[in-house]
Protein backbone atom coordinates (compact mmCIF):
# COMPACT_ATOMS: atom_id res chain seq x y z
CA UNK A 1 0.00 0.00 0.00
CA UNK A 2 1.43 3.46 -0.79
CA UNK A 3 0.15 6.09 1.30
CA UNK A 4 1.51 9.77 0.69
CA UNK A 5 0.68 13.68 0.35
CA UNK A 6 2.64 13.94 -2.86
CA UNK A 7 1.16 13.63 -5.64
CA UNK A 8 4.35 14.00 -7.89
CA UNK A 9 5.02 9.95 -7.06
CA UNK A 10 0.99 8.59 -8.32
CA UNK A 11 0.31 6.99 -11.54
CA UNK A 12 -1.15 8.88 -13.96
CA UNK A 13 -3.07 5.65 -15.57
CA UNK A 14 -6.84 5.57 -14.13
CA UNK A 15 -7.65 3.96 -10.98
CA UNK A 16 -10.57 1.37 -11.19
CA UNK A 17 -12.19 2.77 -7.90
CA UNK A 18 -11.73 6.05 -6.27
CA UNK A 19 -13.19 6.39 -2.72
CA UNK A 20 -13.37 10.10 -1.43
CA UNK A 21 -12.33 10.10 1.98
CA UNK A 22 -10.45 7.92 3.87
CA UNK A 23 -12.10 7.26 6.98
CA UNK A 24 -13.96 5.25 9.08
CA UNK A 25 -15.97 3.34 6.30
CA UNK A 26 -13.84 4.36 3.71
CA UNK A 27 -10.95 2.58 4.75
CA UNK A 28 -12.53 -0.75 5.11
CA UNK A 29 -14.34 -0.43 1.64
CA UNK A 30 -10.46 0.39 -0.16
CA UNK A 31 -9.26 -2.57 1.80
CA UNK A 32 -11.66 -5.22 0.48
CA UNK A 33 -11.56 -3.78 -3.46
CA UNK A 34 -7.99 -3.45 -3.47
CA UNK A 35 -7.38 -7.01 -2.94
CA UNK A 36 -8.04 -7.31 -7.32
CA UNK A 37 -8.36 -3.77 -8.35
CA UNK A 38 -6.40 -0.83 -8.46
CA UNK A 39 -8.37 1.72 -5.51
CA UNK A 40 -6.96 5.46 -5.01
CA UNK A 41 -8.18 6.76 -1.34
CA UNK A 42 -8.43 10.70 -1.53
CA UNK A 43 -8.23 11.64 2.21
CA UNK A 44 -8.03 15.84 3.50
CA UNK A 45 -6.43 14.89 6.74
CA UNK A 46 -3.26 13.56 7.61
CA UNK A 47 -1.63 10.60 7.99
CA UNK A 48 -1.46 10.34 11.89
CA UNK A 49 -0.13 6.65 12.73
CA UNK A 50 2.29 7.43 14.95
CA UNK A 51 0.21 9.61 17.35
CA UNK A 52 0.23 8.32 20.63
CA UNK A 53 -2.96 10.27 21.49
CA UNK A 54 -5.14 8.50 19.24
CA UNK A 55 -3.35 5.42 19.06
CA UNK A 56 -3.77 5.30 23.35
CA UNK A 57 -7.71 4.86 23.94
CA UNK A 58 -7.65 6.34 27.15
CA UNK A 59 -6.44 9.77 26.03
CA UNK A 60 -9.87 9.91 23.74
CA UNK A 61 -11.39 13.19 23.74
CA UNK A 62 -8.08 14.72 23.86
CA UNK A 63 -7.09 17.44 21.10
CA UNK A 64 -5.31 16.01 18.11
CA UNK A 65 -4.43 17.45 14.47
CA UNK A 66 -7.64 14.60 13.75
CA UNK A 67 -9.57 16.33 16.07
CA UNK A 68 -11.89 19.15 14.26
CA UNK A 69 -15.23 21.02 15.24
CA UNK A 70 -17.72 22.84 13.47
CA UNK A 71 -20.29 25.40 15.07
CA UNK A 72 -23.96 24.54 14.14
CA UNK A 73 -26.55 27.23 13.27
CA UNK A 74 -28.35 28.37 16.16
CA UNK A 75 -30.64 25.46 17.69
CA UNK A 76 -33.58 27.02 17.87
CA UNK A 77 -35.27 24.14 20.02
CA UNK A 78 -32.99 24.28 22.74
CA UNK A 79 -34.42 27.67 24.27
CA UNK A 80 -33.71 29.90 21.84
CA UNK A 81 -30.39 30.06 20.13
CA UNK A 82 -27.68 27.98 21.38
CA UNK A 83 -24.64 27.18 19.32
CA UNK A 84 -23.12 24.07 19.58
CA UNK A 85 -19.79 22.67 18.46
CA UNK A 86 -20.00 19.55 16.15
CA UNK A 87 -17.07 17.15 16.76
CA UNK A 88 -15.86 15.01 13.94
CA UNK A 89 -12.40 13.37 12.97
CA UNK A 90 -10.53 14.63 9.74
CA UNK A 91 -7.51 11.69 9.33
CA UNK A 92 -6.61 8.34 7.75
CA UNK A 93 -9.39 5.90 9.83
CA UNK A 94 -11.58 9.82 10.70
CA UNK A 95 -13.89 9.37 13.19
CA UNK A 96 -12.52 5.92 14.13
CA UNK A 97 -9.20 7.56 15.28
CA UNK A 98 -10.93 9.92 18.06
CA UNK A 99 -14.26 8.56 18.71
CA UNK A 100 -15.33 6.60 22.15
CA UNK A 101 -14.89 3.46 20.77
CA UNK A 102 -18.06 1.99 22.24
CA UNK A 103 -18.60 -1.52 20.50
CA UNK A 104 -22.62 -1.05 20.01
CA UNK A 105 -24.52 -2.76 17.17
CA UNK A 106 -28.23 -1.85 15.51
CA UNK A 107 -31.09 -4.46 16.79
CA UNK A 108 -32.74 -6.74 15.10
CA UNK A 109 -35.76 -4.42 15.18
CA UNK A 110 -34.18 -1.47 14.09
CA UNK A 111 -32.88 -2.96 10.91
CA UNK A 112 -36.00 -3.82 10.38
CA UNK A 113 -36.92 -0.53 10.35
CA UNK A 114 -34.32 0.54 7.82
CA UNK A 115 -35.62 -2.78 5.60
CA UNK A 116 -39.19 -1.81 5.89
CA UNK A 117 -38.41 1.81 4.56
CA UNK A 118 -37.93 0.32 1.41
CA UNK A 119 -34.36 -1.17 1.63
CA UNK A 120 -34.79 -4.59 0.90
CA UNK A 121 -31.59 -6.69 2.04
CA UNK A 122 -31.05 -4.76 4.69
CA UNK A 123 -32.71 -6.69 7.70
CA UNK A 124 -30.94 -7.86 10.71
CA UNK A 125 -30.54 -11.70 9.36
CA UNK A 126 -29.30 -10.07 6.07
CA UNK A 127 -27.09 -7.55 7.89
CA UNK A 128 -25.18 -9.80 10.86
CA UNK A 129 -22.89 -11.60 8.59
CA UNK A 130 -21.58 -8.24 7.24
CA UNK A 131 -20.92 -7.11 10.56
CA UNK A 132 -19.15 -10.35 11.95
CA UNK A 133 -16.81 -10.27 8.66
CA UNK A 134 -15.14 -7.24 9.92
CA UNK A 135 -14.54 -8.26 13.52
CA UNK A 136 -12.50 -10.40 15.74
CA UNK A 137 -14.18 -10.24 18.89
CA UNK A 138 -12.30 -10.99 21.68
CA UNK A 139 -13.86 -13.20 24.36
CA UNK A 140 -13.85 -12.43 27.86
CA UNK A 141 -10.90 -14.27 29.67
CA UNK A 142 -11.86 -15.48 33.09
CA UNK A 143 -10.70 -12.73 35.35
CA UNK A 144 -12.76 -10.71 32.56
CA UNK A 145 -15.76 -12.91 33.26
CA UNK A 146 -15.12 -13.14 37.02
CA UNK A 147 -15.62 -9.15 36.73
CA UNK A 148 -19.13 -8.81 34.97
CA UNK A 149 -18.21 -9.04 31.34
CA UNK A 150 -20.19 -11.47 29.18
CA UNK A 151 -20.70 -12.87 25.43
CA UNK A 152 -22.59 -14.94 22.97
CA UNK A 153 -19.95 -16.43 20.66
CA UNK A 154 -22.60 -17.22 17.82
CA UNK A 155 -23.22 -13.06 16.78
CA UNK A 156 -19.63 -12.23 16.75
CA UNK A 157 -16.30 -12.43 13.88
CA UNK A 158 -13.45 -14.44 14.54
CA UNK A 159 -11.43 -13.82 11.55
CA UNK A 160 -12.36 -9.43 10.80
CA UNK A 161 -9.88 -6.76 10.94
CA UNK A 162 -11.51 -5.05 14.00
CA UNK A 163 -10.85 -6.29 16.84
CA UNK A 164 -13.12 -6.15 19.59
CA UNK A 165 -12.62 -6.31 23.36
CA UNK A 166 -13.24 -5.46 27.15
CA UNK A 167 -10.14 -3.79 28.49
CA UNK A 168 -7.48 -5.20 30.23
CA UNK A 169 -7.65 -5.21 32.81
CA UNK A 170 -10.53 -5.27 33.40
CA UNK A 171 -12.09 -2.10 34.50
CA UNK A 172 -13.71 -1.25 37.61
CA UNK A 173 -15.79 -4.31 38.27
CA UNK A 174 -17.08 -2.60 41.64
CA UNK A 175 -18.53 0.15 40.37
CA UNK A 176 -19.83 -1.97 37.65
CA UNK A 177 -21.69 -4.31 39.64
CA UNK A 178 -23.30 -1.05 41.38
CA UNK A 179 -24.11 0.02 38.53
CA UNK A 180 -25.85 -2.84 37.19
CA UNK A 181 -27.87 -3.50 40.02
CA UNK A 182 -29.18 -0.11 41.26
CA UNK A 183 -30.39 -0.01 37.18
CA UNK A 184 -32.07 -3.30 37.91
CA UNK A 185 -34.22 -1.51 40.60
CA UNK A 186 -34.84 1.79 39.35
CA UNK A 187 -36.62 -0.29 35.95
CA UNK A 188 -38.57 -2.32 38.77
CA UNK A 189 -36.73 -5.37 37.06
CA UNK A 190 -38.09 -5.14 33.64
CA UNK A 191 -34.60 -4.59 32.74
CA UNK A 192 -32.06 -7.93 32.25
CA UNK A 193 -28.40 -8.68 32.22
CA UNK A 194 -27.79 -9.01 28.19
CA UNK A 195 -25.80 -11.85 27.83
CA UNK A 196 -24.70 -9.96 24.77
CA UNK A 197 -25.51 -6.32 23.56
CA UNK A 198 -24.64 -6.71 20.42
CA UNK A 199 -27.21 -10.21 19.93
CA UNK A 200 -29.65 -8.33 18.02
CA UNK A 201 -32.24 -8.44 20.55
CA UNK A 202 -33.78 -4.98 21.59
CA UNK A 203 -34.05 -2.56 24.33
CA UNK A 204 -35.24 -4.27 28.04
CA UNK A 205 -31.16 -4.86 28.98
CA UNK A 206 -27.91 -3.79 30.72
CA UNK A 207 -24.21 -5.22 30.45
CA UNK A 208 -20.65 -4.21 30.57
CA UNK A 209 -19.73 -2.84 26.68
CA UNK A 210 -16.69 -4.15 24.81
CA UNK A 211 -14.98 -1.66 22.86
CA UNK A 212 -13.14 -1.05 19.60
CA UNK A 213 -10.04 -2.33 21.50
CA UNK A 214 -7.54 -4.27 21.20
CA UNK A 215 -4.59 -5.71 23.44
CA UNK A 216 -1.52 -5.28 22.43
CA UNK A 217 0.81 -8.13 23.34
CA UNK A 218 4.47 -6.59 22.51
CA UNK A 219 3.33 -3.34 24.46
CA UNK A 220 1.13 -5.09 27.24
CA UNK A 221 -1.09 -1.88 26.48
CA UNK A 222 -5.06 -1.76 25.02
CA UNK A 223 -4.71 0.04 21.58
CA UNK A 224 -7.53 1.94 19.44
CA UNK A 225 -8.84 -0.64 16.99
CA UNK A 226 -9.62 2.51 14.50
CA UNK A 227 -10.22 1.70 10.61
CA UNK A 228 -6.89 3.07 9.55
CA UNK A 229 -5.26 0.41 12.42
CA UNK A 230 -7.75 -2.54 11.32
CA UNK A 231 -7.96 -2.46 7.46
CA UNK A 232 -5.21 -0.55 5.94
CA UNK A 233 -1.93 -0.36 8.78
CA UNK A 234 -1.20 -4.25 9.31
CA UNK A 235 1.35 -6.34 7.31
CA UNK A 236 -1.87 -8.46 6.80
CA UNK A 237 -3.42 -5.80 5.27
CA UNK A 238 -1.13 -4.58 2.26
CA UNK A 239 -2.57 -4.45 -0.63
CA UNK A 240 -0.22 -3.58 -4.07
CA UNK A 241 -3.50 -2.11 -5.41
CA UNK A 242 -4.28 0.25 -3.01
CA UNK A 243 -3.22 4.16 -3.01
CA UNK A 244 -3.93 6.42 -0.44
CA UNK A 245 -3.48 10.18 -1.15
CA UNK A 246 -3.99 12.25 2.18
CA UNK A 247 -3.52 16.36 2.81
CA UNK A 248 -5.72 16.41 -0.27
CA UNK A 249 -9.21 17.37 -0.58
CA UNK A 250 -11.92 16.27 -3.50
CA UNK A 251 -13.82 19.72 -4.49
CA UNK A 252 -15.95 17.80 -6.87
CA UNK A 253 -17.47 14.69 -8.54
CA UNK A 254 -16.43 14.73 -12.33
CA UNK A 255 -19.73 13.40 -14.62
CA UNK A 256 -21.07 12.74 -17.75
CA UNK A 257 -23.99 11.73 -19.52
CA UNK A 258 -24.29 8.01 -20.14
CA UNK A 259 -26.19 6.21 -23.09
CA UNK A 260 -28.33 5.07 -20.93
CA UNK A 261 -29.74 8.35 -19.24
CA UNK A 262 -27.86 7.73 -16.42
CA UNK A 263 -24.85 10.18 -15.03
CA UNK A 264 -21.74 8.13 -15.34
CA UNK A 265 -19.09 9.64 -12.34
CA UNK A 266 -15.85 9.62 -14.50
CA UNK A 267 -13.54 11.20 -11.41
CA UNK A 268 -12.61 13.81 -9.24
CA UNK A 269 -10.97 17.13 -8.79
CA UNK A 270 -8.51 17.28 -6.53
CA UNK A 271 -6.88 20.01 -4.69
CA UNK A 272 -4.25 19.86 -1.80
CA UNK A 273 -5.23 21.41 1.67
CA UNK A 274 -1.59 23.61 1.61
CA UNK A 275 -3.21 25.25 -1.94
CA UNK A 276 -1.73 24.83 -5.39
CA UNK A 277 -2.55 23.40 -8.39
CA UNK A 278 -5.91 20.84 -8.59
CA UNK A 279 -5.92 17.71 -10.10
CA UNK A 280 -7.75 15.68 -11.87
CA UNK A 281 -7.83 11.65 -11.51
CA UNK A 282 -9.91 9.20 -13.40
CA UNK A 283 -12.20 6.14 -12.31
CA UNK A 284 -12.49 3.35 -14.75
CA UNK A 285 -15.26 1.48 -13.15
CA UNK A 286 -16.72 3.42 -9.99
CA UNK A 287 -16.55 6.32 -7.49
CA UNK A 288 -17.37 6.01 -3.89
CA UNK A 289 -18.34 8.75 -2.18
CA UNK A 290 -17.31 8.33 2.00
CA UNK A 291 -16.46 11.23 3.18
CA UNK A 292 -18.78 11.13 5.80
CA UNK A 293 -22.66 12.45 6.92
CA UNK A 294 -21.54 16.02 7.27
CA UNK A 295 -19.27 16.55 4.17
CA UNK A 296 -20.59 14.15 1.67
CA UNK A 297 -23.89 15.87 0.84
CA UNK A 298 -21.33 19.37 0.56
CA UNK A 299 -19.41 17.03 -2.35
CA UNK A 300 -22.70 16.22 -4.07
CA UNK A 301 -24.10 19.95 -3.89
CA UNK A 302 -20.92 21.35 -5.69
CA UNK A 303 -20.90 18.72 -8.33
CA UNK A 304 -24.64 19.84 -9.21
CA UNK A 305 -26.44 16.74 -7.27
CA UNK A 306 -28.80 18.01 -5.29
CA UNK A 307 -32.06 20.52 -4.66
CA UNK A 308 -31.80 22.36 -8.00
CA UNK A 309 -33.40 25.27 -7.34
CA UNK A 310 -31.42 25.91 -4.02
CA UNK A 311 -27.92 25.08 -5.93
CA UNK A 312 -28.71 27.87 -8.49
CA UNK A 313 -29.11 30.44 -5.65
CA UNK A 314 -25.07 29.53 -5.64
CA UNK A 315 -24.19 29.51 -9.21
CA UNK A 316 -23.89 25.23 -9.08
CA UNK A 317 -25.65 23.94 -12.49
CA UNK A 318 -27.56 21.50 -11.85
CA UNK A 319 -26.79 17.84 -13.31
CA UNK A 320 -29.07 15.49 -11.28
CA UNK A 321 -32.03 16.99 -9.01
CA UNK A 322 -32.44 15.13 -5.96
CA UNK A 323 -33.78 17.31 -3.13
CA UNK A 324 -32.94 14.83 -0.61
CA UNK A 325 -29.30 15.37 -0.64
CA UNK A 326 -28.42 16.89 2.56
CA UNK A 327 -31.65 16.67 4.10
CA UNK A 328 -33.13 14.37 6.40
CA UNK A 329 -30.16 14.77 8.54
CA UNK A 330 -30.13 13.56 12.06
CA UNK A 331 -28.31 13.17 15.05
CA UNK A 332 -29.40 12.30 18.61
CA UNK A 333 -28.74 14.18 21.59
CA UNK A 334 -26.63 13.51 25.21
CA UNK A 335 -27.10 14.56 28.37
CA UNK A 336 -23.54 14.86 29.09
CA UNK A 337 -23.53 17.41 31.98
CA UNK A 338 -23.70 14.98 34.77
CA UNK A 339 -20.94 14.11 37.25
CA UNK A 340 -22.07 12.63 40.70
CA UNK A 341 -18.60 13.16 43.22
CA UNK A 342 -18.10 9.97 44.78
CA UNK A 343 -17.87 9.42 48.15
CA UNK A 344 -13.93 9.67 50.01
CA UNK A 345 -14.64 6.53 51.52
CA UNK A 346 -15.42 4.78 48.05
CA UNK A 347 -12.46 6.06 46.34
CA UNK A 348 -10.81 2.62 45.65
CA UNK A 349 -9.27 1.42 42.44
CA UNK A 350 -12.11 -0.97 41.76
CA UNK A 351 -14.22 1.89 41.80
CA UNK A 352 -12.32 4.46 39.80
CA UNK A 353 -10.28 2.08 37.68
CA UNK A 354 -7.42 3.91 38.86
CA UNK A 355 -7.20 6.71 36.83
CA UNK A 356 -7.75 4.88 33.21
CA UNK A 357 -11.53 5.84 31.88
CA UNK A 358 -12.72 4.52 29.10
CA UNK A 359 -16.71 5.70 28.34
CA UNK A 360 -19.97 3.97 29.53
CA UNK A 361 -17.93 0.64 31.41
CA UNK A 362 -21.74 -0.22 31.95
CA UNK A 363 -24.52 0.42 29.21
CA UNK A 364 -28.17 0.34 29.95
CA UNK A 365 -31.21 0.32 27.22
CA UNK A 366 -34.21 0.69 28.20
CA UNK A 367 -37.47 -0.15 26.01
CA UNK A 368 -40.32 2.63 26.00
CA UNK A 369 -42.20 0.46 28.51
CA UNK A 370 -39.70 0.36 30.82
CA UNK A 371 -38.88 4.45 30.45
CA UNK A 372 -42.53 5.37 30.55
CA UNK A 373 -44.68 2.36 31.86
CA UNK A 374 -48.06 0.92 30.02
CA UNK A 375 -49.83 5.11 29.92
CA UNK A 376 -46.74 6.91 28.59
CA UNK A 377 -45.98 4.15 25.80
CA UNK A 378 -49.98 4.71 24.93
CA UNK A 379 -49.41 7.81 24.68
CA UNK A 380 -46.02 7.97 23.11
CA UNK A 381 -46.83 5.76 20.61
CA UNK A 382 -50.08 8.08 19.60
CA UNK A 383 -47.77 11.21 19.58
CA UNK A 384 -45.70 9.48 16.63
CA UNK A 385 -48.79 8.16 14.57
CA UNK A 386 -50.50 11.73 14.78
CA UNK A 387 -47.39 13.79 14.26
CA UNK A 388 -47.22 16.69 12.08
CA UNK A 389 -44.81 17.31 9.77
CA UNK A 390 -45.23 21.18 9.65
CA UNK A 391 -41.81 22.18 11.03
CA UNK A 392 -39.96 19.45 9.11
CA UNK A 393 -41.06 20.44 6.12
CA UNK A 394 -40.87 24.27 6.79
CA UNK A 395 -37.13 23.60 7.42
CA UNK A 396 -36.26 21.54 4.87
CA UNK A 397 -35.82 18.69 7.04
CA UNK A 398 -38.01 16.46 5.07
CA UNK A 399 -38.51 16.77 1.41
CA UNK A 400 -42.66 15.95 1.75
CA UNK A 401 -44.72 15.53 4.87
CA UNK A 402 -45.02 12.12 3.97
CA UNK A 403 -41.44 11.28 4.23
CA UNK A 404 -41.71 12.54 7.78
CA UNK A 405 -44.78 10.56 8.80
CA UNK A 406 -43.55 7.31 7.55
CA UNK A 407 -40.02 7.90 9.99
CA UNK A 408 -42.86 8.30 12.85
CA UNK A 409 -44.54 5.42 12.13
CA UNK A 410 -41.35 2.96 11.74
CA UNK A 411 -40.19 4.69 15.00
CA UNK A 412 -43.63 3.79 16.97
CA UNK A 413 -43.26 -0.31 15.42
CA UNK A 414 -39.92 -0.46 16.12
CA UNK A 415 -41.30 0.71 20.12
CA UNK A 416 -43.45 -1.87 19.62
CA UNK A 417 -41.26 -4.42 18.83
CA UNK A 418 -39.22 -3.37 22.10
CA UNK A 419 -36.17 -1.03 20.57
CA UNK A 420 -34.11 0.86 22.61
CA UNK A 421 -35.80 3.90 23.62
CA UNK A 422 -32.75 5.44 25.16
CA UNK A 423 -29.56 4.71 26.25
CA UNK A 424 -27.83 5.33 29.65
CA UNK A 425 -24.59 5.06 30.12
CA UNK A 426 -21.68 4.82 33.41
CA UNK A 427 -18.40 5.66 33.28
CA UNK A 428 -16.23 5.86 36.74
CA UNK A 429 -13.51 8.91 36.69
CA UNK A 430 -10.94 10.09 39.26
CA UNK A 431 -13.26 12.03 41.50
CA UNK A 432 -16.50 11.47 40.04
CA UNK A 433 -18.82 9.08 38.56
CA UNK A 434 -20.95 10.22 35.58
CA UNK A 435 -24.11 9.21 34.26
CA UNK A 436 -25.12 9.88 30.54
CA UNK A 437 -28.35 9.38 28.90
CA UNK A 438 -28.30 9.41 25.12
CA UNK A 439 -31.68 9.83 22.68
CA UNK A 440 -31.60 6.38 20.22
CA UNK A 441 -34.41 7.64 17.44
CA UNK A 442 -34.59 11.31 17.31
CA UNK A 443 -37.69 12.35 14.89
CA UNK A 444 -35.73 16.10 14.49
CA UNK A 445 -34.83 16.17 11.42
CA UNK A 446 -32.13 18.97 10.11
CA UNK A 447 -29.98 19.98 6.60
CA UNK A 448 -26.60 20.21 5.64
CA UNK A 449 -25.58 22.54 3.01
CA UNK A 450 -22.77 24.77 1.69
CA UNK A 451 -22.88 28.35 1.44
CA UNK A 452 -19.96 28.99 -1.42
CA UNK A 453 -18.29 26.68 -3.65
CA UNK A 454 -14.83 27.00 -1.68
CA UNK A 455 -14.27 23.02 -1.08
CA UNK A 456 -11.95 24.26 2.21
CA UNK A 457 -15.38 25.64 3.95
CA UNK A 458 -17.40 24.08 6.50
CA UNK A 459 -20.63 22.75 5.96
CA UNK A 460 -23.87 25.12 7.29
CA UNK A 461 -25.28 22.16 9.76
CA UNK A 462 -28.57 22.60 11.20
CA UNK A 463 -29.43 19.58 13.61
CA UNK A 464 -33.23 21.16 14.52
CA UNK A 465 -32.32 19.45 17.89
CA UNK A 466 -35.64 19.63 19.92
CA UNK A 467 -38.42 20.63 17.45
CA UNK A 468 -40.37 17.83 17.78
CA UNK A 469 -42.11 17.91 20.76
CA UNK A 470 -41.16 13.14 20.96
CA UNK A 471 -37.51 14.76 21.29
CA UNK A 472 -38.19 16.37 24.39
CA UNK A 473 -40.24 13.91 26.05
CA UNK A 474 -38.02 10.94 25.86
CA UNK A 475 -35.17 13.19 27.12
CA UNK A 476 -37.29 14.33 30.22
CA UNK A 477 -38.06 10.48 30.56
CA UNK A 478 -34.13 9.35 30.40
CA UNK A 479 -33.50 12.65 32.71
CA UNK A 480 -35.95 11.52 35.69
CA UNK A 481 -33.60 8.49 35.70
CA UNK A 482 -30.10 9.68 35.98
CA UNK A 483 -32.27 11.61 39.23
CA UNK A 484 -33.36 8.17 40.12
CA UNK A 485 -29.54 6.35 39.67
CA UNK A 486 -27.63 9.04 42.13
CA UNK A 487 -30.54 8.27 45.10
CA UNK A 488 -30.79 4.57 44.57
CA UNK A 489 -28.40 2.22 46.40
CA UNK A 490 -26.08 0.55 45.56
CA UNK A 491 -24.56 2.90 43.28
CA UNK A 492 -25.94 6.41 45.37
CA UNK A 493 -23.34 4.62 48.17
CA UNK A 494 -20.50 5.33 46.02
CA UNK A 495 -22.15 9.32 46.00
CA UNK A 496 -21.30 11.65 48.51
CA UNK A 497 -24.67 12.34 50.55
CA UNK A 498 -25.70 15.41 48.37
CA UNK A 499 -24.17 14.25 45.15
CA UNK A 500 -27.85 15.27 43.09
CA UNK A 501 -27.85 18.91 44.87
CA UNK A 502 -24.25 19.24 43.78
CA UNK A 503 -24.94 17.71 40.55
CA UNK A 504 -27.52 19.83 39.21
CA UNK A 505 -29.34 17.43 37.83
CA UNK A 506 -32.72 18.10 39.03
CA UNK A 507 -34.03 16.48 41.71
CA UNK A 508 -36.50 13.17 42.01
CA UNK A 509 -39.49 15.07 42.38
CA UNK A 510 -38.91 17.91 40.29
CA UNK A 511 -41.54 19.28 38.19
CA UNK A 512 -41.74 18.47 33.95
CA UNK A 513 -41.36 22.12 32.97
CA UNK A 514 -38.30 22.07 35.46
CA UNK A 515 -36.89 19.00 34.18
CA UNK A 516 -37.78 20.24 30.36
CA UNK A 517 -35.46 23.33 31.29
CA UNK A 518 -32.94 21.50 32.25
CA UNK A 519 -32.79 19.59 29.41
CA UNK A 520 -33.48 21.94 26.71
CA UNK A 521 -30.52 24.03 28.56
CA UNK A 522 -27.75 21.59 29.14
CA UNK A 523 -27.54 18.79 26.56
CA UNK A 524 -25.05 18.15 23.74
CA UNK A 525 -24.73 16.73 20.61
CA UNK A 526 -24.80 13.14 20.19
CA UNK A 527 -21.70 13.20 17.29
CA UNK A 528 -23.40 10.47 15.59
CA UNK A 529 -24.69 12.46 12.28
CA UNK A 530 -26.39 10.37 10.02
CA UNK A 531 -29.00 10.43 6.90
CA UNK A 532 -27.62 13.44 5.27
CA UNK A 533 -28.17 11.16 1.85
CA UNK A 534 -30.58 8.49 3.22
CA UNK A 535 -30.80 5.07 1.38
CA UNK A 536 -34.82 5.01 1.12
CA UNK A 537 -37.60 5.38 -2.21
CA UNK A 538 -36.36 8.89 -4.17
CA UNK A 539 -39.84 9.71 -3.78
CA UNK A 540 -39.89 10.28 0.14
CA UNK A 541 -36.18 11.73 -0.68
CA UNK A 542 -33.79 9.24 -0.63
CA UNK A 543 -30.58 9.86 -2.32
CA UNK A 544 -28.88 6.26 -2.68
CA UNK A 545 -30.77 3.00 -3.96
CA UNK A 546 -30.26 -0.37 -1.57
CA UNK A 547 -27.53 -0.95 -3.64
CA UNK A 548 -26.15 2.25 -2.26
CA UNK A 549 -25.96 4.13 -5.84
CA UNK A 550 -27.04 7.39 -6.26
CA UNK A 551 -30.36 7.67 -7.94
CA UNK A 552 -29.95 8.65 -11.76
CA UNK A 553 -26.04 7.81 -12.34
CA UNK A 554 -24.44 4.61 -13.06
CA UNK A 555 -21.61 4.25 -10.95
CA UNK A 556 -21.73 6.60 -8.01
CA UNK A 557 -21.85 5.11 -4.40
CA UNK A 558 -22.63 6.10 -1.13
CA UNK A 559 -20.93 4.54 1.73
CA UNK A 560 -20.62 6.17 5.07
CA UNK A 561 -23.37 7.41 8.05
CA UNK A 562 -24.93 9.96 5.49
CA UNK A 563 -26.65 6.44 4.06
CA UNK A 564 -28.20 5.27 7.62
CA UNK A 565 -31.39 6.81 6.76
CA UNK A 566 -32.49 6.02 10.63
CA UNK A 567 -30.72 6.36 13.64
CA UNK A 568 -31.10 2.47 14.90
CA UNK A 569 -27.41 2.47 15.48
CA UNK A 570 -27.30 3.32 18.92
CA UNK A 571 -23.08 4.41 18.57
CA UNK A 572 -22.32 4.26 14.72
CA UNK A 573 -19.03 2.80 14.02
CA UNK A 574 -19.73 -1.29 14.26
CA UNK A 575 -22.72 -0.47 12.34
CA UNK A 576 -20.93 1.65 9.98
CA UNK A 577 -18.40 -1.87 9.40
CA UNK A 578 -21.24 -3.62 8.69
CA UNK A 579 -22.74 -0.94 5.86
CA UNK A 580 -18.73 -0.83 4.35
CA UNK A 581 -18.39 -4.64 3.75
CA UNK A 582 -21.82 -5.00 2.24
CA UNK A 583 -20.94 -2.27 0.33
CA UNK A 584 -18.04 -3.74 -1.20
CA UNK A 585 -19.64 -6.87 -1.60
CA UNK A 586 -22.37 -5.49 -4.23
CA UNK A 587 -19.26 -3.13 -5.97
CA UNK A 588 -17.49 -6.44 -6.61
CA UNK A 589 -20.63 -8.04 -7.48
CA UNK A 590 -21.13 -5.68 -10.18
CA UNK A 591 -17.13 -5.72 -11.34
CA UNK A 592 -18.08 -9.54 -11.70
CA UNK A 593 -20.98 -8.80 -13.86
CA UNK A 594 -19.14 -6.74 -16.65
C1 LIG B 1 -16.00 12.52 19.49
C2 LIG B 1 -16.74 11.36 18.88
C3 LIG B 1 -17.01 10.24 19.66
C4 LIG B 1 -17.69 9.15 19.12
N1 LIG B 1 -17.83 8.01 19.85
C5 LIG B 1 -18.29 6.88 19.26
C6 LIG B 1 -18.28 5.64 19.96
O1 LIG B 1 -17.88 5.57 21.11
N2 LIG B 1 -18.73 4.54 19.31
C7 LIG B 1 -19.18 4.59 18.03
O2 LIG B 1 -19.57 3.55 17.49
N3 LIG B 1 -19.21 5.76 17.34
C8 LIG B 1 -18.75 6.89 17.91
N4 LIG B 1 -18.71 8.07 17.21
C9 LIG B 1 -19.28 8.12 15.85
C10 LIG B 1 -18.41 7.52 14.75
O3 LIG B 1 -17.04 7.72 15.01
C11 LIG B 1 -18.77 8.13 13.39
O4 LIG B 1 -20.16 8.02 13.18
C12 LIG B 1 -18.06 7.43 12.25
O5 LIG B 1 -16.67 7.50 12.44
C13 LIG B 1 -18.42 8.06 10.92
O6 LIG B 1 -17.80 7.32 9.90
P1 LIG B 1 -17.90 7.75 8.37
O7 LIG B 1 -17.19 6.73 7.57
O8 LIG B 1 -19.29 8.07 8.02
O9 LIG B 1 -17.12 9.15 8.28
P2 LIG B 1 -15.72 9.58 8.87
O10 LIG B 1 -15.09 8.51 9.68
O11 LIG B 1 -15.96 10.90 9.51
O12 LIG B 1 -14.81 9.77 7.60
C14 LIG B 1 -14.96 10.80 6.67
C15 LIG B 1 -13.58 11.19 6.17
O13 LIG B 1 -13.73 11.99 5.00
C16 LIG B 1 -12.76 13.03 5.01
N5 LIG B 1 -13.24 14.10 4.14
C17 LIG B 1 -14.26 14.97 4.38
N6 LIG B 1 -14.40 15.79 3.32
C18 LIG B 1 -13.47 15.42 2.40
C19 LIG B 1 -13.12 15.90 1.09
N7 LIG B 1 -13.77 16.92 0.51
N8 LIG B 1 -12.11 15.29 0.45
C20 LIG B 1 -11.42 14.26 1.02
N9 LIG B 1 -11.70 13.79 2.25
C21 LIG B 1 -12.73 14.35 2.92
C22 LIG B 1 -12.66 13.40 6.49
O14 LIG B 1 -11.45 14.05 6.76
C23 LIG B 1 -12.80 12.04 7.18
O15 LIG B 1 -11.56 11.44 7.45
C24 LIG B 1 -18.11 9.20 17.75
C25 LIG B 1 -17.86 10.33 16.97
C26 LIG B 1 -17.17 11.41 17.51
C27 LIG B 1 -16.90 12.61 16.65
Amino acid sequence: TIITNDTSILKNAPYEYIIIGGGTTALAVANRLSVNHSVLVVERGPDLVNDEIINDPFDYGMPSPCFLQVDLTPQLGSNGTRILPFTHGSCLGGGSSINAMIGSRPTFAGMSAVEALGNPGWGWNDFLPFMQKSETFHPPNPSQLAGGANYLAVVHGFEGPVEVSFSQPFLAPAFQNAAKNTTQTIFNGAVALSPDMGDGFSGGHYSSYYFHIHFNETLQVDRRSSSAWSYLYPQTQQRPGLTVLTGHLVDTILTSHGTDGNITATGVLVEPISGGTALTFNASREVVLSAGALYSPTILQRSGIGNATFLQTLGIKSILDLPGVGANFQDQTLLTNVSFPLSPSANTTNITAGGLNLLGLVITHPTAIDTLGPNGTITMDSMLRNISAEHALSVGGVVNAEAFTTHATLTADAYQIDHPFIEIFYTPGAKVLEVWAQSILPLSRGTVRINTTDPSADPVIDAQYFTTEVDIEVMVAAARRISSIAVTPPFSDLLTPTALEESGVPQVGATDEEVRQWVLSTYTPGIHAIASNSMMPRELGGVVSPQLLVYGTSNLRIADASIVPLSVFPHTTLGLYGVAEKAADMILQAAENT
